[in-house]
């Protein structure tokens, strides 16, 4: 039997799978069928599939497969909830972790509430240009503040890689009609972003404080988005200096919940430091037979409930009293 795990950062949820513990590892087309399935139907779904893999250099290495089978290059809530079960399997409270594009620092951070665990991730790296994120729009190498009527008429746009590609903008009342169709057509075949874009809309709702909402590519809407909400924090620091305080962290609600972001804004904003933290929440165990894994029919689930998820509503509940 093989210990699946049912997690979520900000109620965005995943399944963990930590390959170094099967017989045989999942070939790509076992895992990405293996997402699709996990995402769709078991438990009420899920947001996505984190793997574990073994690391040359790093404790773990985390790879990120979307709730349609495509693969991402990060996910910064999927990366605290993959630390807390490192730092839990190994003992280390600070450590690295392997990811497409970077070798991310991961640390315990205090608990978020009584009995809510956290972890501070770095998200890094970081890219304005057209060609990482990738995009096309008229002759701009960097989309930042921009208006772009194509999108919609009333509003600016950047677009920042982190490394997964976000377009953002800051809106004075998030609309979920604008942003799921905004959503959708810069995720099916369009001439702006070839590979398609994670679109958040945020509100400013005082200094250092914010609503983010997002749709993801190969998902759709989420409760949240770790690396669209420290792509918006960035994004943030860098256009409403007014409201941003550089020595404190910047807390960011979302339909799941809240997290804090800390930038480190320099003057080349590409060099810049973002570190997310946030709860990193168990809710299920699952023991499944190996060769279900394999097969994708998942037939003999047993299934044990943590209980964490009661810790983490009275969070929720804490932070909805105080606003
Ligand atoms: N929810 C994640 C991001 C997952 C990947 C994204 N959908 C993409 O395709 O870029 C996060 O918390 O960062």
């Amino acid at each position: 039997m093989v210990k699946l795990l049912k997690v979520h950062g900000s109620e965005n949820k995943f399944f963990i799978l930590d390959q170094t513990l099967l017989e045989k590892a999942l070939n790509d087309e076992e895992l990405k069928r293996l997402a699709i399935n996990l995402c769709q139907d078991v438990l009420d779904g899920a947001d996505g599939l984190l793997v574990i893999d073994t690391s040359e250099n790093c404790l773990g290495k985390m790879r990120v497969i979307n709730a349609d089978g495509s693969e991402a290059k990060m996910c910064g809530n999927g990366l605290r909830t993959v630390s807390r079960y490192l730092c839990e399997k190994y003992h280390l409270e600070d450590f690295k972790v392997e990811t497409m594009s970077a070798d991310l620092s991961v640390s315990k951070a205090d608990d978020f509430y009584e009995n809510v665990p956290a972890f501070s991730v770095e998200i890094s790296p970081i890219s304005f240009q057209k060609d990482t994120l990738p995009f096309a729009y008229k002759d701009l190498d960097q989309m930042i503040d921009e208006h772009v009527p194509e999108f919609l008429p009333d509003q600016s746009f950047s677009a920042v890689a982190v490394p997964n590609p976000h377009l953002i903008s800051f809106v004075p009342e998030v609309s979920q009609l604008e942003l799921g169709d905004l959503g959708q057509r810069l995720n099916r075949k369009n001439p702006y972003f070839p590979e398609g874009v994670n679109v958040s809309f945020a509100q400013i709702l005082n200094t250092n404080k914010l609503f983010v909402q997002t749709y993801e590519r190969g998902v759709g809407f989420t409760n949240a988005c770790g690396t669209g909400m420290s792509a918006t924090s960035l994004m943030f620091a860098m256009l409403h200096s007014d409201q941003f305080d550089p020595e404190k962290d910047i807390e960011v609600y979302n339909p799941g919940g809240m997290v804090k972001t800390h930038i480190t804004l320099e003057s080349q904003p590409e060099n810049s430091q973002i570190r997310l933290i946030g709860n990193a929440t168990f809710t299920h165990e699952l023991e499944v037979p190996e060769d279900e894994l394999h097969q994708n029919k998942l037939q003999t689930i047993q299934v044990t409930i943590t209980g964490e998820e009661d810790n983490y509503r009275q969070f929720v509940n804490s932070i909805n009293n105080k606003n």
